[in-house]
């Protein structure tokens, strides 16, 4: 989707440091049209700023996404240009692994690197307080794993993805459960909800009745919610209670650092 982006100023200074734009001359005219950025430029533009906070040395949480694949094409170019050496990359998924490693990233895991010093990623919710919703394309245990055992974690969103309260967007809140008599799974996360007007939906692969599987074997019910879940922790506890779930994809209080791109050029949040 074209995004228009009438507040050139701010638009044209980030897609120049992002290079979408060529700078202008100083000739050029005084009341230049209106730049225009899909989506996606708006992604990569959030990326390419979360990864001016990489630092030579560092060991990188990679992310998984559309978003997070604009940041870990740009440290593969950095690093392959020497202007960074010495990362350790820790994918959170096995895609950002196989992208990452055929840029030439140096990767390890946790069990060796149990300290990760920054991480970047997409998310498909961010409300006020910087929580989160990830998981939506199917990554969200491995993440939430790397992310949480990271000193910073910088989440990169377009501004399509800010929402009021989690739940909000009307989208999926995945959650992450075993195969194992998963409607019996699903049919309890569905009550749990119910005030709530929940509805869990196993998630399959587009266009089949498969179910979707996630890196690590194991299934996804999405839930969709007419009204806010109330306190989040409470919802978050109640959850992984269940014993068939495995993890949610609720992030709460992980995000040190969000940055979005939008109509306004880039904004910068920080954690209080
Ligand atoms: O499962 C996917 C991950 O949690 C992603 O980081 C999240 O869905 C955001 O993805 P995207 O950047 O493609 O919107």
């Amino acid at each position: 989707m074209a995004i228009p982006y009438p507040h050139f100023i701010a638009a044209e200074k980030a897609a120049i440091e992002t290079g979408l734009l060529a700078p202008s001359s100083p000739s050029s005219s005084l009341s230049p049209p209106p730049v225009i950025l899909t989506q996606d430029e708006l992604k990569k533009i959030a990326a390419y700023k979360a990864v001016e906070y990489v630092e030579s040395g560092m060991v990188l949480g990679l992310g998984t996404g559309s978003t997070a694949k604009h940041a870990v094409d740009r440290i593969g170019e950095l690093l392959r240009q020497g202007k960074l050496r010495d990362i350790v990359g820790i994918p959170t998924s096995k895609m950002t692994h196989e992208q990452a490693a055929s840029l030439g990233i140096p990767l390890s895991d946790l069990d060796s690197h149990p300290v990760v010093d920054l991480a970047i990623d997409g998310a498909d919710e961010v409300d006020p307080e910087l929580n989160l919703v990830k998981g939506r394309g199917g990554s969200l245990l491995r993440e939430k794993m790397v992310e949480g055992a990271c000193k910073k974690f910088v989440v990169i969103v377009d501004e399509s993805k800010l929402v009021k309260y989690i739940g909000g967007s009307g989208l999926a809140m995945p959650v992450e459960i075993i195969p194992f008599c998963w409607k019996f799974t699903a049919d309890r996360l569905q009550k749990l909800f119910e005030e709530a007007g929940c509805v869990a939906k196993l998630r399959t692969f587009p266009g089949k009745d498969e179910p979707f599987v996630t890196d690590n074997r194991n299934y996804i019910v999405d839930l969709y919610f007419k009204k806010s879940i109330g306190d989040l922790k409470v919802a978050s506890d109640a959850i992984l209670q269940l014993a068939g779930v495995v993890e949610h994809g609720m992030f709460l209080d992980m995000a040190t650092t969000v940055i979005i791109a939008g109509e306004l050029g880039v904004t910068v949040k920080h954690k209080r």
